[in-house]
């Protein structure tokens, strides 16, 4: 049995999972999505190159891929140092940080910020979407691809000794390219040596999830450790919804705080509102999925930030939870926020438990 079994490896080292606290399973710290710049509507070529500034904060929250400086969120660590301090008084224990190669992920300092805000922070091993491979990684065979993820979660990656404690975010395209491919089913063997978790970023299209899933399974992954993020932009319809939450992996909504009319990399997408997404959880409760549920605001761009006027780390525990506690009085939903069972640098059991019956919870969010 491995060492690490039972224990979660934060970029500090190994701790019991009773010490997470309240988790987000999906955020970034320090990251560059310069790979994903998405030119601006016509006319809109002077406000995309300005510099952040108040008067273009709405602008910049309906195309925060058309600024070239928002997408560098690897300028903002002061910013996010004492959002983090914000995040612990607000109650948080822990961040799952999804930043993996082609991002530039940057484990030093994700270490810092764990020593100077007592934030459990764990990294993501692995390669982000195809865009970003190198050619290198392209020529990589699965097996090649297997031992660089398992060397970064058991060794440290990116020359450092620091070690991963989770395999993601996988990024995938949609459709799947082959490299992606290679990628995938390289997380998958390096799951089985490892019986460690996963996080997937999946392609905009309805049915890349369950394609993901049919590509790990496969390739022998364990699809009850495995989490599949960003559902609140890809499966609408609560059937299809519901028949890729039968396949067993975790159901991440992963954007709150994110509202916008036009989602530029899919204009079929209606982004949800947050009120929507709580709803989508709540349907997902009914259904009998609660314990698969977790959440995160996923930032990964500037505007999202406190310091630019957007919701921050805290939000869903300053504005999200207190929302769901009150449809919960009125004999709605209640919500906690409850972190349970934990395997090998891994989140077994991290979840957003919303239950029908109050009375057995009377302190409200709590452990
Ligand atoms: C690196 C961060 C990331 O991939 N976030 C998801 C953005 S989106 O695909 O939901 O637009």
């Amino acid at each position: 049995m491995s060492a690490l079994s039972g224990k979660v490896q934060t970029v500090l080292g190994p701790i019991e999972p009773d010490q997470l606290g309240i988790t987000m399973t999906h955020e970034h710290l320090t990251m560059t999505f310069e790979c994903c710049y998405f030119s601006p509507a016509p006319g809109d070529e002077t406000v995309s190159q300005a510099p952040i500034q108040m008067k273009n904060l709405f602008w910049l929250k309906q195309n925060p891929y058309s600024s070239h400086e928002n997408l560098l969120l690897l300028q903002e660590t002061n910013a996010v140092r004492e959002e983090l301090h914000e995040y612990r008084k607000a109650g948080g224990g822990t961040i799952v940080e999804n930043t993996t190669q082609g991002i530039a992920r940057d484990l030093p300092c994700l270490k810092q910020l764990a020593k100077d805000t007592g934030v459990h922070i764990i990294g993501g091993a692995g390669y982000y979407v195809d865009a970003t491979h190198s050619e290198a990684t392209r020529k990589m065979t699965v097996e090649k691809l297997t031992d660089i993820i398992i060397s970064e979660v058991l060794h440290g990656a990116d020359g450092t000794e620091i070690r991963c404690g989770v395999i993601g975010e996988i990024g995938c395209s949609w459709p799947i390219t082959d490299s992606e491919k290679k990628v995938l089913q390289a997380t998958a063997h390096a799951q089985t040596e490892l019986g460690c978790p996963v996080i997937i970023h999946p392609g905009r299209n309805p049915g890349a999830p369950a394609e993901i899933v049919r590509l790990l399974q496969e390739a022998g992954g364990d699809i009850s450790k495995t989490v599949m993020s960003h559902l609140d932009r890809t499966i609408f319809d609560n059937g299809e919804l519901l028949e890729f939450a039968k396949m067993g992996s975790y159901l991440e909504y992963d954007l709150f705080g994110t509202e916008m009319l036009n989602y530029a990399y899919n204009l079929e997408v209606d982004m949800p509102s947050d009120s929507q997404r709580v709803k989508a959880l709540a349907f997902l409760v009914q259904e009998g999925y609660e314990d698969n549920i977790v959440i995160a605001h996923d930032i990964h761009t500037k505007n999202r930030l406190t310091k630019y006027g957007g919701h921050g780390y805290s939000h869903i525990l300053k504005n999200i939870v207190p929302k769901m506690l009150r449809r919960g009085e009125k004999g709605m939903l209640v919500v906690y926020v409850k972190v349970s069972t934990f395997e090998i640098g891994f989140v077994r059991r991290i979840r957003m438990v919303l239950v029908r019956d109050r009375s057995k919870f009377t302190r409200g969010i709590r452990f």
